[in-house]
């Protein structure tokens, strides 16, 4: 079943007061399958964030559609989109937005409470994820007394507590160091494993060797596309480089 789809998607940025206008987005066409694990590259300004920002309904395409569900996210009314995002929508961000005046619990419980569920549905819900994610010990803890990496496992936590039919993540290991790295992307590959569709925007190879499949964006298209398949993460590596190295050369679309 498809879970996304993304037809002929352009973003040209107007300025308000003269100046160029910028096409951030020319013609993104790709969709994700349920249970996919998608990551993103492409160089700096490619129009990555442009695009996640489109997929999360958080600005609005010049032209073309995005499908979530094989619902088209421009039926759906102003109003109605913060609820749409918390329902349907998990997110993860480079820099954690954790609110610092709430502790872990708090924090990862926030959905739940936007969505008025009841508090006692709420704690049967978070703790097989906490317990999973290795953070049922520090649910006290404010964002401050904690480190980055596990910051980050109680921002997966809160992406998750909804149930939500798409993760969305914006350079989630971009501050993470690299033990903290390898085990954020080991909870990604695990919930992916558990079923949880994943799209990952990345610059890092390393990221990106985790995911089963690769777009990568150039001139604001999808330019080219790498499967992992039976590649080991080793392999797909290389892959990812090779590919990253042709297209900054200027090499041709295959
Ligand atoms: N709000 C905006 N107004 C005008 N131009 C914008 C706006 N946001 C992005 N752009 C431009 O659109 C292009 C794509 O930007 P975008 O941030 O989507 O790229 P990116 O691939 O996410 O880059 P990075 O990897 O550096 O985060 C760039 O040329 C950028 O300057």
């Amino acid at each position: 079943m498809t879970v996304l789809e993304v037809e002929n998607l352009k973003k040209i940025y107007r300025p308000r007061f003269g100046g160029n206008q910028v096409q951030a987005l020319s013609k993104v066409t790709f969709s994700v399958e349920e249970g996919e694990y998608v990551a993103i590259m492409g160089e700096s300004g490619s129009g990555k964030t442009t695009l996640l920002n489109m997929l999360a309904a958080l600005d609005k395409p010049t032209e073309g559609e995005v499908y979530l569900d094989g619902k088209p996210l421009s039926a759906i009314r102003e109003k109605d989109l913060s609820k749409f995002r918390r329902d349907h929508l998990g997110f993860v961000f480079q820099d954690f937005n954790l609110l610092d005046t709430f502790n872990l619990k708090d924090n990862i419980l926030l959905p739940l409470v936007l969505q008025g569920v009841d508090y006692r549905k709420m704690n049967v819900r978070m703790m097989p994820i906490v317990k999973e994610l290795g953070i049922a010990g520090l649910l006290e803890k404010y964002p401050y007394e904690v480190s980055g990496g596990q910051k980050q496992r109680a921002a997966v936590a809160r992406a998750l507590i909804t149930d939500p039919r798409l993760i969305l993540a914006d350079e989630p290991t971009g501050a993470l160091d690299s033990k903290s790295t390898d085990e954020l992307l080991g909870v990604f590959e695990r919930i992916n494993q558990s079923g949880q569709t994943i799209l990952m925007v990345t610059h890092s190879v390393k990221a990106a060797s985790k995911a089963g499949r690769v777009l990568f964006i150039k001139d604001g298209e999808v330019f080219h596309q790498v499967y992992k398949g039976e590649q080991t993460d080793e392999q797909f590596y290389q892959n990812i480089s090779a590919t990253l190295t042709m297209l900054a050369t200027g090499g041709e679309r295959q």
